[in-house]
């Protein structure tokens, strides 16, 4: 009579018990190698996964996620080939046709009228357009872009973009339409970093980069960051090793694309406080980027507020006025500010040395990221149907924090390099290998 062994396959209980399947000796020895091969496949999965580092780019719409996705390509993966940069130039002109759109239908509900008489006709031009599915590249179509863009009441419109939706390049394309249009435009660089198109499925990217004699492999999930894309997200959280969260700091005075009533800067940081406090996220460490620090500065120098948004919700924020900014806080965002003179070798004489960035560019900075950091510490709730969890909860994960400019690669570079230390030492904690 042959040998009775019982062999037991998951979720039975203890030796004896009923569930337990009875086998022979010779499928138990296939059954033994079976879990042999299974318990190879699983240490060699585990290693992969060593390699792999999967990150995952949250945010709200236009933060900047597709941007820093570009730059991680330009920087670790070989750029952009000339096919690629010919492909972008459809999205290019899209967004100059959208911005000048959004502009001729704001200066109606804003009231400012065309200055020049041959605007009219333009206006008319790129109304008709509107409707038209394929973008004209006539010499037509650029003579009224450009007579357009040159248009005062056209420049007046632009400077109260913070009234109505428009892109952040809008600027920047308008103000080279005269390149754009030639036969022979290739875009660089900076025009793909600041092109904008929208993301609507989730985009990944892979690359390699060397650290300390290792090829430490990354796994990049960009996803769409507006209210509908948002659903999407949940299916991209398994075993991501840690979030690099885009903040928008310059959206404080303009409202959600999506839904005009809201405010960018709450829901940016009604999002933050529901990733940070998300069960699934428990043991995944945050890494804040405060974006568009550029925009900030522009935005400053014309004479936007900050506190302008903080009296549209009273008792909510602490107070901005009596605010005070430290040495460090300071040191940190000048420190991360583009067009800093890299020769200068101490950290302390560089960022007094940069008496070019407005000192209530800083406190906007300073006081923005604070918000941030008090959800972090359970010192600020923005979402009331959120409960946050108390310290405890959050003791297997982090957040740290980085000013960025999204277009600037040295920028990114900088942040990028502090990133991977943080992100591979937090990945051989939660290994339990540090
Ligand atoms: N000047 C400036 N522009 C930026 C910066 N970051 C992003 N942008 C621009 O902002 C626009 C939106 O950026 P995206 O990267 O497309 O934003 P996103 O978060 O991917 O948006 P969704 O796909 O809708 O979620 C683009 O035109 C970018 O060039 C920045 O730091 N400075
Ligand atoms: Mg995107």
């Amino acid at each position: 009579m042959q040998q009775q062994v019982m062999a037991c396959f998951g979720g039975c209980g203890p030796e004896g018990e009923g569930g337990g399947v009875y086998l022979s000796s010779h499928e138990a020895k296939i059954a033994r190698m079976r879990d042999k091969e299974l318990t190879k496949l699983l240490n060699k999965h585990h290693k992969e996964d060593m390699k792999r580092l999967k990150l995952l780019l949250l945010g709200t719409g236009e933060s900047g996620k597709s941007t820093i996705t570009k730059q991680m390509k330009i920087i670790h993966i070989n750029g952009y080939s000339f096919a690629e940069r010919l492909e972008k130039i459809k999205d290019i002109i899209r967004n100059v046709r959208e911005s000048l759109l959004s502009m001729v239908g704001a200066m109606h509900q804003l009231n400012i009228p065309l200055q020049n008489e041959e605007s009219r006709a333009s206006a008319d031009f790129m109304l008709n357009q509107a409707a038209r599915q394929v973008t004209d590249t006539s010499d037509e179509f650029w003579d009224h872009c450009e007579r357009l863009w040159a248009d005062p009441g056209v420049q007046q419109c632009y400077d109260r973009s913070h009234e109505y939706q428009l892109i952040d390049c809008a600027k920047y394309f308008l103000d080279k339409i005269g390149e754009i249009r030639s036969p022979n435009y290739a875009p660089s660089d900076q025009d793909i970093l600041r092109c904008r198109a929208i993301t609507t499925s989730i985009q990944h990217i892979e690359f390699d980069v060397p650290d300390a004699g290792q090829n430490v492999k990354f796994s990049v999930y960009d996803v769409g960051g507006q209210q509908g894309e948002r659903k999407k997200w949940i299916q991209v959280f398994d075993s991501v090793v840690a979030i690099l969260y885009l903040g928008d700091t310059s959206c404080f005075d303009q409202t959600l694309r999506e839904d005009t009533k809201k405010s960018r800067l709450i829901e940016s940081l009604e999002i933050f406080e529901q990733v940070w406090n998300n069960r699934f996220l428990r043991p995944v460490s945050i890494l804040l980027f405060l974006n568009k620090i550029d925009i900030l500065a522009e935005k400053i120098a014309k004479g936007r507020k900050l506190q302008q948004f903080l009296d549209q919700h009273p008792g909510v924020f602490p107070d901005y006025e009596t605010s005070v900014v430290s040495s460090y806080e300071r040191m940190e965002f000048v420190e991360s500010f583009p067009g800093g003179h890299e020769h200068t070798s101490k950290r302390r004489s560089r960022s007094s040395s940069r008496t070019d960035i407005n000192p209530d560019v800083v406190k906007t900075a300073v006081y923005i990221k604070n918000l941030f950091t008090k959800i972090v510490r359970g010192e600020l709730s923005i979402n009331k149907t959120i409960q946050p969890h108390p310290k405890e909860w959050h003791q297997n994960h982090s957040c740290e924090y980085f000013y960025t400019c999204a277009v600037d690669t040295n920028n990114v570079k900088k942040v990028l390099e502090g990133c991977r230390t943080l992100i591979i030492r937090k990945h051989l904690e939660r290994f339990g290998i540090l």
